[in-house]
């Protein structure tokens, strides 16, 4: 099995599988009845396989307590998987994507079931040609049973002889430092570090993997990457709709455990990460942790929390009968952080985060620091937009020449728009990377548990502050915002507070009309 170095020349504490799981593999997707396994699992695993990137002669187990049949089961697996005959020349069809899944019912808890369940893999292994047998399992659970399961797959199902076993689990892993603490020790009690996966699905996703090739594969950018160039920097989560439906889990965990603490903070370390000695997993984790070591924990000050109400004809958060009445849990939050290092010292990194807001955005709006007055004048600043999503794109907002017979600076943008450049080009679901990852041993797109340690150390007392826990200072009460606004009225304020410059010279895109100027 090889072996990395990590920056400083120690070997590492872990050992780095690197085998890619190539043929006898099964993949088991535990809570095959869920949400998540429906809506994201299924359709990530059914894109790799109509692509041809799934081990040859792949087999799919589905598990969970509900009791259905393979029908039923074939039924719910395919039903968010959209338009599956597109791209005829993909050779795989559904029909052979529901013949190699199969279906087993089981609890949780007990070690019957997953004796059951180890007898229906063995099954299927019984017509290998050889004896190798890999087994990738896939916890779409909730937290509450990821230790039993965690467990009992260890005890059960695990293959000691002749294969390689690995686990891939989801967030969220933990509540606060001490249960992530407790959650980390009593899953590496069964799985070692080598064969855990822990997906944040924004580590998948295109814009978030172009970071660092953007970063350190362009001297310009590079150059201008410090607190000597850069004023701000935003990044911005924003969903079109409420948690209509899952309120009684949103309000145990509330906007940052769901998206600051975990996406967002993914990519602040990403983005002002070192440059890494190669990208090796373990090279760019020990870089990410580096830095997120340097993040002091947030203050109660540089926070604003805010919670949907009702309007335009839609419910507000309280409004939903899974939520308790007179819940201050966040729907909406802005934080901002600061890394303590000669790179970044005084930048402020402003998370922000909300559902039921004006529009569907994830981007990372870096704004540089104004130049030079004198010959100019108010003149707009520059801004690096990279839009995760919706419609891919890199742009950056800079001042031109207004063309004419005038010498005047108007802003105007340099547009890496991904659909027009890339015509051909098909972006894979965060899904699909990261379980063609895991299947491939590459860990560089999962969180290492130092990284997980860390990340809650920055949130931990914040969120104990909102939680009301004494020693804390008053529990804060979220400012109400309506469905559909750009949250809070008090976030304008909160941004330009952190020095965000918003330009009031008249800005257009795509197409600046000069005559109207
Ligand atoms: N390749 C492409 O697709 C490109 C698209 N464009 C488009 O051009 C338009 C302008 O671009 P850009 O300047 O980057 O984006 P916006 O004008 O949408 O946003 C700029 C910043 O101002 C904030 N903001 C937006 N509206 C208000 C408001 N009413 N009051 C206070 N703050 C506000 C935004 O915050 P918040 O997001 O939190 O509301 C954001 O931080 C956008 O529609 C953009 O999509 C521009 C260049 C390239
Ligand atoms: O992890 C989560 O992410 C989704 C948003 O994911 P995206 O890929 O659609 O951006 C969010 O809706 C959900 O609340 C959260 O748990």
């Amino acid at each position: 099995m090889p072996r990395e170095r990590s920056l400083s020349g120690t070997i590492p504490s872990m050992e780095t599988s690197h085998e890619e799981l190539k043929d006898n593999t099964i993949i088991i997707v535990l809570g095959a009845s869920g949400d998540l396994a429906k809506k994201k699992t299924f359709p990530a695993l059914f894109g790799l396989y109509r692509q041809g990137f799934l081990p040859r002669d792949v087999k799919i187990v589905g598990y969970a307590r509900t009791k259905m049949d393979q029908e039923e089961f074939h039924k719910r697996q395919t039903s968010y998987i959209k338009n599956p005959n597109e791209e005829p020349e993909l050779t795989k069809s559904i029909e052979e994507f529901k013949a190699i899944s199969t279906y087993v019912s089981g609890g949780y808890e007990d070690g019957e079931s997953f004796d059951n369940l180890n007898r229906h893999l063995d099954e299927i292994e019984s017509a290998y040609q050889s004896k190798e047998r890999n087994r990738l399992f896939y916890l779409a659970l909730p937290p509450s049973v990821f230790i039993p399961v965690a467990k009992n797959l260890k005890e059960h199902c695990y293959i000691f002889r002749s294969g390689v076993n690995r686990i891939i689990i989801e967030k969220p892993f933990g509540k606060d430092t001490a249960s992530a603490k407790e959650l980390l020790e009593s899953v590496k009690e069964h799985w070692k570090e080598d064969e855990t996966f822990r997906i944040d699905h924004y580590l998948g996703k295109e814009m978030v993997k172009n970071i660092l090739v953007l970063r350190f594969a362009n001297v310009t950018m590079n150059a201008a990457w410090d607190k000597n160039h850069i004023s701000n920097v935003q990044i911005t989560f924003k969903e079109p709709f409420g948690t209509e439906g899952r309120g009684g889990y949103f309000d145990e965990f509330g906007i940052i455990r769901d998206i600051l603490q975990n996406h967002l903070l993914q990519v602040l370390s990403i983005l002002t990460m070192e440059r890494p000695v190669s990208f090796a997993a373990e090279d760019i984790r020990d870089e990410k942790v580096k830095v997120l070591r340097a993040i002091a924990p947030i203050e109660q000050s540089d926070c604003l929390l805010g919670q949907y109400v009702a309007a335009n004809g839609k419910p507000g958060y309280l409004d939903d009968d899974t939520v308790p009445p007179n819940s201050v849990c966040p729907t909406f939050a802005a934080c901002t952080l600061w890394i303590q290092n000669p790179r970044w010292e005084g930048v402020p990194f402003i998370l922000k985060a909300g559902k039921a807001l004006n529009e569907a955005k994830v981007e990372v709006r870096i704004q540089f620091k104004d130049v030079t007055q004198g010959i100019f004048k108010d003149i707009a600043r520059n801004e690096l937009v990279i839009r995760i999503q919706p419609s891919e794109a890199v742009y950056l907002k800079m001042n031109a020449k207004t063309p004419g017979l005038y010498t005047r600076a108007m802003p105007t943008e340099m547009d890496l728009t991904y659909k027009r450049r890339f015509t051909d080009a098909k972006i894979p679901e965060a899904y699909e990377a990261l379980i063609l990852d895991a299947l491939r041993g590459d860990h560089s797109n999962f969180v290492r548990h130092d990284e997980l340690d860390i990340a809650w150390k920055i949130f931990t007392p914040i969120l104990h502050w909102i939680e009301g826990r004494p020693g804390y200072g008053n529990r804060p009460r979220p400012v109400p915002y309506p469905y559909g606004s750009r949250g809070p009225k008090e976030l304008g304020e909160f941004i330009e507070k952190f020095g965000y410059k918003r330009s009031d010279q008249s800005y257009a895109w795509p197409v600046t009309n000069v005559a109207a100027l």
